[in-house]
């Protein structure tokens, strides 16, 4: 028999799952609100105007394709770095962070997990929001650490349990790990306010926890790049030596070049050049180097005044339409009827909503609709449009009146 007569078939994944689903649906009103990409008005995934002209003037360049250095090109993690802490920032004036750059952002956490899993020195336990995002336990897990979890989500608000988070965050054994979403919380769509982040510093500065940030979703939830690195820049003023992963994937539209950074910050230019030079030996082993393509894109972006401009226009144009979308469907679902409280779908922010619908409910909106959501009732709002709104609204009364 072959070699791989024992394998079993192994389940869908229970995001990009939804959409082989979606892709299979003859139905010509199905609306697919799985993966969280970005969809224009008209249901379309959008390149941003500023990808299409950085990559014509990469075109005239006519650059060769030799391998990137193992971490990338210093100008891209740079300007990764810089985006995240700031313009100016005295962390990267002092070369007080290793920067690399990993396969976006989920290629970014691999290696963040791999750093932690060889040479974290205390607790080596990833303690991930309740919910959090569906592939953070796998890969965590892949890369040999623990992983638990503190209260974050309140189902009965359908908002932030910030007392349950506060009375387990302080539960927490000191020296482990705490992983944090920077902005747009997925599943839920819900994040702390400036007040809540700044009680959540004191706390975990208190319990001495590794702030682990996950910021996938910079200047895509609120439309301001700065606004959205509020809780990042916040933690490192505060003294936190945080480790941060980004994702260029949804603020830049770069889904499928896989461009992204980890970062440790430490406190002397000495031990951060010994810790890069560690995961430059963890990356070696894993991939070798990273793609090239879409982190040209990006350092063109970020280094061109008159793209980076655009750029900031554009990612504020992605959130407003989400945000616009919010109230729309919320408007509408007042109009179908429905009694219920529908106020977070405007409270949450970014990618997602978590509606609050349960599984039969989403079943039904499934069978009955051909719409396509995870679940855990988690809507990706860039799938609604001005013209599919109605249309949920209404599902989403049937199945939940
Ligand atoms: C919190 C978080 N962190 C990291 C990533 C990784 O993103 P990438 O590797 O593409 O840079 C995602 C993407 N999560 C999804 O948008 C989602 O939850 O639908 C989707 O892309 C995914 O892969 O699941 C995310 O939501």
């Amino acid at each position: 028999s072959s070699w791989w007569s024992g394998v079993q078939m192994g389940p869908p994944d229970v995001i990009l799952g939804v959409t082989e689903a979606f892709r299979r649906d003859t139905n010509p009103k199905k609306i697919n609100l799985g993966v969280g990409a970005y969809r224009d008005d008209d249901g379309k995934p959008y390149v941003l105007p500023c990808v299409r002209k950085a990559e014509e003037k990469l075109r005239a360049k006519n650059l060769d394709k030799e391998y990137a250095p193992i971490g990338g090109t210093a100008e891209f993690c740079k300007r990764s770095i810089e985006l995240a802490l700031g313009e100016g920032s005295e962390v990267v004036q002092n070369g007080l962070n290793a920067t690399i750059q990993g396969i976006s952002g989920t290629g970014s956490l691999r290696v963040g997990a791999a750093l932690l899993s060889n040479f974290f020195p205390a607790n080596k336990v990833v303690y991930l929001p309740s919910p959090s995002w569906g592939n953070h336990t796998p890969i965590f897990k892949h890369a040999g650490l623990d992983v638990k979890s503190y209260r974050y989500y309140d189902p009965k608000t359908c908002g932030l349990d910030f007392a349950g988070a506060l009375e387990d965050i302080s539960k927490i054994p000191e020296k482990s790990i705490i992983l944090l979403h920077a902005c747009a919380h997925n599943p839920t769509g819900v994040d702390p306010s400036k007040e809540q982040w700044a009680e959540l510093s004191n706390l975990i500065k208190k319990k001495n926890l590794f702030p682990f940030f996950d910021m996938a979703y910079q200047g895509f939830a609120t439309g301001s790049v700065d606004n959205d690195a509020y809780a990042v820049r916040l933690f490192v003023k505060e003294g936190h030596l945080i480790s941060l992963c980004q994702s260029y994937a949804k603020n830049m539209g770069l889904y499928g070049e896989r461009a992204g950074a980890f970062s440790i910050i430490s406190d002397s230019k000495d031990e951060a050049d010994r810790v890069m030079s560690q995961i430059k030996i963890l990356i070696r082993a894993l991939y070798s180097n990273p793609p090239i393509n879409g982190a040209r894109i990006v350092t063109e972006i970020l280094s061109d005044p008159q793209l980076r401009s655009d750029w900031l226009k554009e990612v504020k144009g992605m959130a407003d339409r989400i945000i616009s979308v919010r109230t729309t469907l919320r408007d509408n679902l007042k109009k179908e009827g429905s009694t219920r409280n529908w106020e977070h779908i405007t409270n949450q922010i970014g990618m997602f909503c978590f509606t609050g619908m349960n599984p039969q409910q989403v079943e039904k909106l499934t069978k009955d609709f051909s719409i396509y959501l995870t679940k855990d009732g988690r809507i990706s709002m860039a799938g609604v449009t001005s013209k599919n709104v109605d249309y949920l609204a209404h599902a989403v009364h049937e199945a939940t009146k």
